[in-house]
Order: structure tokens, then C-alpha cells, then sequence
């Protein structure tokens, strides 16, 4: 196990942050921890760095007990948190040769080290830069190549695509996905489900700072109650009656309508959207479009808690 955090408490004065949140990385994945803002992310990647003291619980990290001065695990984790945290007045080679440098003392090692990681990130012709003159994206670049440039075998990401441009952010989970084949094992943590959904082998909910839900996104899905969404594009309002009709097919958990679109969300099972199609036809209910999706990250998170997890 690459990480294990047993019942951990954080509380910042009255408020319960951590309540006894227990959670396992292993060997080589791609741990995704997707939770709202506020639902104490960045608490516990503080709490399992050693980065921030806890009330109560155990922290192992590479199956040792983790504390503030285990610099012989903490040399060996890449970190990249949601505030870019890199030097004003060094250029980005400087930057990342600088970070490099506090586990890489051998400069030749290094100069190669700072190289890969330039190239790793696309910021080749950057190099020269300082950081006040990078976009957004390539700020956020600079501080992911700061944080890997030493080949960490654990790296933990942040929240590290927001207020990101899409073209940086696809090459973000892209870097990602790579460092996880090159055998890093990586955690990473969101509020945007499509990201995690897109990168992660296995995911774990957090809401008000417990574990909700954990697996892999299949067993996830597997939970709820919610099969597949089917939407309808009217050319009329439907009629209460047909409404009330389709509610009661088989199959079918609920279905609404607003003026000219049906919201229709199945139960598990085949041939929902075949049975919706075959009642439009005998209701004569004509539509321009329809389109069926199956369970998000989000519909988990809303059977579980009630609640929208962009909120
Ligand atoms: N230093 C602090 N003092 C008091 N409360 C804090 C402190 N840091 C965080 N909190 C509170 O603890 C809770 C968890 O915060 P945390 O930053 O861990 O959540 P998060 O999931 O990382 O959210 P975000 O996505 O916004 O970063 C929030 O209610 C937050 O307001």
C-alpha cells in the first residue's frame, strides 16, 4: 500500500473537517479523491504530507508512519498543490532546476532530470522566461514540472487544472496518464468529475469530510439506483396525462417535462430507451431529437447525498 490513512480527524477549531476518514492508495494507480469545495480535500493531502497537524488517526506513507521530518519518504513524493508555488525572480529552468536540486545534488543527474521535465510539460520555449510572463496554463505547467522533475514514485496533484485553458488542461491529465505508465502512483484530486472520471482507476467521494462512496467508476455507477437519463426533444409540451402514463412503464423512476423537453431517468436494464420510443410512437408524441446518457460521477453524488456535486 502506497498510502493508509485510518480514522482521521481534523477539526479547525469548530469545525469538523476530517471526520474519521479512512482511505488506501495502492501500488500504481490513478487515485482520484473528487469531492465539492470545501469537502476537505486539501485537508487531508495537508494532513497525509505531514504538512498539517491532525486531533486524531494514523498516516503511513510507503508503509511507514508518516511525520513532519520523514524526509526519507517525503523525497520520494512529487507535490503539486492548487496555489502555483514557484520563485518570481528565477526563470523556469531556474525554477525547476532550483526544486530538483533539493533531492538531486549531482549536477550532471540533474541537468538531464530538468531537461525531461521541460520537455515533459511543453514548455521548451519557455525556458527563459519568468513566471510573472506565463498564462495561467503555463504557470500551472511550471509547477507540475517543479513538483516531478525528480521522478517521485508518489505524486500528488491538487486541483491542478483550475482556471486552466482546455488545450493546457488536456495536456495536463495527458502528462498525468504518462508519469502513470512511466510508474509513478499518482492521486489526484477534483471537483470536476469528467476529469476523473476521464484519469482515474480508482475513485474515492468525499463529502463534509468523509468518505462517501469508493471504486472504481463502474462499481460506482453500479450503486445507484439511476440506469441511463433519456432526454426528449418536444415539438409540443406533453400532455399530464401521457406523463403520467410513461411514469408508470416499466422501467421507468421518473419523468418530466418542461416546455418542449422531456427528462425521462430509467431504472438498470435493457431496452429502456426502445420502450420510451415505442410510446412516443402510440402516443403520436412527435420529438426532433432524443438522446439517452448513462450515469455520471455526479448522479452518484446525488443519490448518495441529495445533492449537486458542482454546488
Ligand atoms: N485554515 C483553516 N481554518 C479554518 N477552516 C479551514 C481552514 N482550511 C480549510 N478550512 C475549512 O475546512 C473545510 C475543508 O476545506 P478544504 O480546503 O480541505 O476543502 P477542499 O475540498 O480542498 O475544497 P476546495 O476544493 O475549495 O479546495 C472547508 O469548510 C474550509 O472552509
Amino acid at each position: 500500500m502506497v498510502i493508509k490513512v485510518k480514522n482521521l480527524v481534523k477539526r479547525y477549531e469548530d469545525l469538523l473537517a476530517l471526520d474519521h476518514l479512512s482511505l488506501e492508495v495502492r501500488e500504481g494507480e490513478i487515485f482520484g479523491l473528487l469531492g465539492p469545495n470545501g469537502s476537505g480535500k486539501t485537508t487531508i493531502i495537508n494532513c497525509i504530507l505531514s504538512l498539517l497537524e491532525y486531533d486524531k488517526g494514523e498516516v503511513e506513507v510507503f508503509g511507514k508512519p508518516m511525520r513532519p521530518d520523514s524526509y526519507d519518504i517525503k523525497r520520494d513524493i512529487g507535490i503539486i498543490m492548487q496555489n502555483v508555488a514557484v520563485f518570481e525572480e528565477l526563470t523556469v529552468y531556474e525554477n525547476i532546476n532550483y526544486f530538483c536540486g533539493l533531492y538531486i545534488p549531482d549536477k550532471t543527474e540533474r541537468k538531464k532530470l530538468v531537461k525531461e521535465a521541460i520537455e515533459f510539460v511543453g514548455l521548451e520555449d519557455f525556458t527563459k522566461y519568468y513566471p510573472k510572463k506565463l498564462s495561467g496554463g503555463l504557470l500551472r505547467r511550471l509547477n507540475i514540472a517543479c513538483g516531478i522533475a525528480h521522478k517521485p514514485k508518489l505524486i500528488i496533484l491538487d486541483e491542478p487544472t483550475v482556471a486552466v485553458d482546455p488545450q493546457s488542461r488536456n495536456k495536463i491529465l495527458e502528462g498525468i496518464v504518462r508519469l502513470n505508465e512511466q510508474g509513478a502512483t499518482i492521486v489526484y484530486t477534483s471537483h470536476y468529475m469528467e476529469e476523473v472520471e476521464q484519469i482515474c482507476s480508482r475513485i474515492v467521494i468525499m463529502d463534509k469530510g468523509k468518505v462517501i462512496a469508493a471504486g472504481t467508476k463502474e462499481e460506482l455507477k453500479g450503486m445507484i439506483a439511476t440506469g441511463e437519463k433519456i432526454t426528449v426533444e418536444t415539438f409540443a409540451p406533453v400532455q399530464l396525462e401521457a406523463l403520467a402514463a410513461l411514469r408508470k412503464l416499466p422501467g421507468i423512476e421518473s419523468a418530466e417535462a418542461t416546455d418542449k423537453t422531456l427528462s425521462i431517468k430509467s431504472g438498470k436494464g435493457r431496452n429502456n430507451l426502445e420502450n420510451v420510443l415505442e410510446f412516443l410512437k402510440m402516443r403520436e408524441i412527435s420529438f426532433g431529437r432524443i438522446y439517452s446518457e448513462l450515469p455520471t460521477l455526479n448522479d452518484v453524488f446525488l443519490e448518495i447525498t441529495g445533492k449537486e456535486l458542482r454546488d
